[in-house]
């Protein structure tokens, strides 16, 4: 495991994309295409216009990129409240991506087949072959979930690679999920990760005994790939240990 503290946000954003740029020309010119997941919620929107602005979008063979969605929330996709959109307009609509190369989770059936349609979706990318991402971005809750993995929910206890509804009982409503076991099958795992209304969390997941129902994202330990946390100094405040940065 890695983590670079960086002293402000737009450092942070600007490390991340750097960070982004280097690995898909890495893995394009490996194996001549690059599969990443999103991550949503609002930390990712500034890195999205980041890879999409002037300063970025040159830099990588964009048309070799395929785009999943590490989570979604089961709502329409022209909601405010979709991971889908959110990235429609920062990152894939400003970039021109064409729809071949964007898997949107299907929400516009019931969650459980939605969460089948899209392991299906993601089996036939891999061609039935063990789906290993090259990249999956990854944010932070305040309460420790990442993805749709949140505290106490079934989910946690998953032992397969693929994709799971998650019903959360507080806000009564649905999301769609991949499986730790799926995220860490990845290549490379990559949190973004600021605030300091977030530092407690960061803490808990890196420095406190296991604990996954109530610190999911410390189920994130990718199997053969490396995982990467980018932070900035606030949410750092709270880390006793040192760390190799
Ligand atoms: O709900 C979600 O939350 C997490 C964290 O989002 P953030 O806005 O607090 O950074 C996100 O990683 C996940 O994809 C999203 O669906």
């Amino acid at each position: 495991m890695k983590l670079t503290i960086f002293a402000t946000v737009e450092e942070l954003l600007q490390g991340f994309a750097e960070y982004f740029v280097a690995t898909a020309n890495q893995v394009i010119a490996e194996r001549g295409q690059f599969a990443v997941a999103l991550s949503g919620g609002n930390s990712p929107k500034k890195l999205f216009e980041l890879l999409a602005s002037d300063a970025f979008k040159a830099q990588v063979a964009w048309e070799k990129v395929y785009f999943f969605f590490g989570d979604e929330r089961y709502v329409p996709h022209t909601s405010p409240d979709s991971n889908y959109l959110m990235a429609k307009k920062a990152l894939l609509d400003p970039l021109n991506i064409d729809s071949s190369h964007i898997f949107p989770v299907d929400t516009s059936v019931p969650p459980v087949q939605a969460a089948q349609r899209y392991e299906a979706t993601i089996d036939q990318f891999f061609r039935g072959q063990p789906a290993r991402f090259d990249l999956l971005l990854m944010g932070l809750g305040d309460n420790a979930h990442t993805a749709s993995l949140f505290p106490h929910t079934p989910v946690l206890h998953e032992e397969a690679a693929g994709i799971r509804e998650v019903y959360l009982e507080d806000k009564k409503v649905y999301r769609i999920t991949m499986t730790a076991p799926l995220i860490n099958q990845g290549r490379n795992v990559a949190f973004l990760v600021y605030g300091a209304d977030k530092a407690a969390a960061l803490r808990r997941v890196l420095e406190e005994a296991r604990n996954i129902e109530e610190y999911p994202a410390q189920l994130i330990a990718p199997t053969d790939g490396d995982l990467h946390w980018f932070v900035d100094q606030a949410i750092a405040s709270e880390l006793k240990n040192s760390y190799n940065t």
